[in-house]
Parts: structure tokens; C-alpha cells; sequence
């Protein structure tokens, strides 16, 4: 079954259209990342889901159940990040997911949630004078509380160091291991790649593309470049050249560099050991995934 299913999802605020006749499949198990520049309608798809906000037209299902019409069952079975989120200052970061763990009335240990976000040893400290990164990590722990089926989380890493994204991409990963959906918006590319089966992009509250990484790559044509060491080159480059996929070979020394898709790296490989040359070692180098997204987006 699916986890989400958006149908012809439109939004608009007065003059200004959000979204544009979304149409998404989310499966049951699946890491799914929102992608888009800023303004391009991720935290309002995510607040239609979770019916923070109404649609102009089109509807949402959540595990089958009506975003709009059956949203305590929705709730009850999402864990969320919020993009904005509120906090009780005088409280510590123990006692909110005491309330958390009472809400949802679920048995886990608040230390243990804590520790899993990283946040243990402020435990005890009223949030108040928590940094954002830290305030950031207590709602992932509040959003992880009763195992929920589905987390939908708005911006994870933002306002997190190197070390809050890494764990927030381990917790992530935990949470798939043990059969939740993830569907998380983000701009930072990277975070996506890292833990996500497939990603969808939004450009000017349009979904432009969905699909993994790897096949986004392909479809822009956006490749590979791949660089062999070999004992020699080979006189006759032409039959590595006339691969699909295959746009430039050029040699230097005995170093030849192949421009190509990623698909066609292994038969370029093959048909350079066809051509005569022995490979001694290769190296691959992608197209950044900045030109991958600006591709879809149009943007700089
Ligand atoms: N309450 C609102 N009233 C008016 N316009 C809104 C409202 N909420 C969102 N918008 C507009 O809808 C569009 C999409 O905004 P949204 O916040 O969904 O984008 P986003 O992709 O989440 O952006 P960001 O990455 O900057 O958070 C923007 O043009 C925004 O100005």
C-alpha cells in the first residue's frame, strides 16, 4: 500500500499558486526526499498532509486514510518535524518527551530517546536556553516517539553541525530499518542523496521529477566523468567513442578521460580492454549535484 498518495494537490494563497496539481506516490517502507528551491511549496505540501492547511483542490490519503477528513487517524500514525515548532521554556528536554511518550501514550524511556538524537547529556536542562540545532533535535525525538509509521520531517538538517546532519541520516536510516516511511523536504542535496530510494523535485510549485538520484542523473544526460589509468592507450579510441552514452574520449600520457553517463561506464571500460589497454585502475567523478538540480530547476 502506499504511505502517501497525493491527487491533483492545488494550492493557492490569493494571488500566489503554491502548488500546482501534485500527484505523488509515497510507498510503505520508502525514504523519500522533497526537493526544491526556496518558495517552491514543500512546507506547504507537507502542511496539506498533515491538513495545517487546506488544499484549493485535490486530496491527500495517509495510509488510505483522508488527510482531511480522517486526520486523528493520520496523526496517529505520523511522527513529525514541524518547520516551526514551539518548545515550553521552563521545561527540560526529559520532561517534554515525558508529555510525548503520556500523548501518544507509548512506553519508551525519554533518556533513550534523547541519546538517540544526541541530546542525553542536556537532559535535564530547561530548554530555554537551548541553541536552534538543539531545539531541533528534542522535536526529532519528540517525532520518533510510539514508532511511528510514517515521519514526515520539514527541513531536518537545517540549523544542525556536521555531526546533528550525520545523525539525523542515522536516524533516518534506523527508522526505514525498522519499516517506518520518511518523507523529508530539503535544499541540501547532499543529506538527500545520502539517504533517500528516491527523491521528487518541485520547481515553482510544480513536481518536475521523481525518481532516484541515479536515474535523475541519466535523464539530464548529466554523467560521469571517468579517468583510466592504462598500460597503453589503445590507436583505435573510435569504438569507446561510438558507445552510447559515451560523449568525449580524450588521452594524455597514459591516462585517457571518458566523458559519459553513468551507464555507460562499464561498457566503456570493456570496450578500452576490447580496444587493447590493460587497465591498471579507474576513478569517477559525478556531475555535482548542484548542476544536477539546477538542471530540473532552472535555477543558477
Ligand atoms: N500563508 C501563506 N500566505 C501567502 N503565501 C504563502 C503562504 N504560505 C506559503 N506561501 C507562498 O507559497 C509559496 C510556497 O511556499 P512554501 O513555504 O511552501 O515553499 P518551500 O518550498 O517550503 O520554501 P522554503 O524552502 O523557503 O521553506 C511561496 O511563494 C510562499 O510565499
Amino acid at each position: 500500500m502506499a504511505a502517501i498518495e497525493f491527487d491533483g494537490v492545488a494550492k493557492r494563497f490569493g494571488s500566489v499558486r503554491a502548488l500546482e496539481d501534485l500527484s505523488l506516490s509515497v510507498e510503505a517502507g520508502e525514504v523519500f526526499g522533497f526537493l526544491g528551491p526556496n518558495g517552491a511549496g514543500k512546507s506547504t505540501t507537507i502542511d496539506i498532509l498533515l491538513d495545517y492547511v487546506r488544499p484549493t483542490a485535490g486530496s491527500v490519503r495517509v495510509f488510505g486514510a483522508d488527510a482531511q477528513r480522517e486526520t486523528r487517524a493520520v496523526h496517529e500514525r505520523v511522527g513529525v518535524l514541524p518547520d516551526a515548532y514551539h518548545t515550553y521554556d521552563h521545561l527540560t528536554a526529559r520532561q517534554h518527551l515525558a508529555f510525548a511518550v503520556e500523548a501518544r501514550d507509548a512506553d519508551e524511556r525519554p533518556l533513550a530517546l534523547l541519546d538517540r538524537v544526541g541530546l542525553a547529556y542536556e537532559a535535564d536542562r530547561p530548554v530555554e536556553g537551548f541553541s536552534k540545532g538543539m531545539t531541533q533535535r528534542l522535536v526529532l525525538a519528540m517525532a520518533l516517539v510510539g514508532e511511528p509509521d510514517l515521519l514526515v520531517l520539514d527541513e531536518p538538517t537545517t540549523g544542525l553541525d556536521p555531526n546533528g546532519a550525520r545523525e539525523m541520516r542515522a536516524v533516518i536510516r534506523a527508522e526505514r530499518d525498522r519499516g517506518a516511511t520518511v518523507f523529508f523536504s530539503s535544499h541540501i542535496l547532499e543529506q538527500v542523496e545520502a539517504v533517500c530510494d528516491r527523491v521528487g523535485i518541485l520547481s515553482g510549485g510544480e513536481l518536475v521529477a521523481v525518481d532516484s538520484i541515479e536515474e535523475l542523473r541519466e535523464a539530464v544526460g548529466a554523467g560521469t566523468t571517468l579517468t583510466a589509468t592504462v598500460d597503453r592507450v589503445p590507436t583505435d579510441l573510435d569504438r569507446v567513442r561510438a558507445l552510447e552514452g559515451v560523449f568525449a574520449v580524450s588521452a594524455d600520457g597514459t591516462t585517457l578521460t571518458v566523458s559519459c553517463t553513468e551507464r555507460a561506464k562499464k561498457p566503456a571500460l570493456d570496450a578500452l580492454e576490447a580496444a587493447g589497454a590493460s587497465i591498471e585502475g579507474f576513478e569517477t567523478e559525478e556531475t555535482p549535484l548542484e548542476e544536477l538540480f539546477a538542471a530540473y530547476t532552472g535555477e543558477a
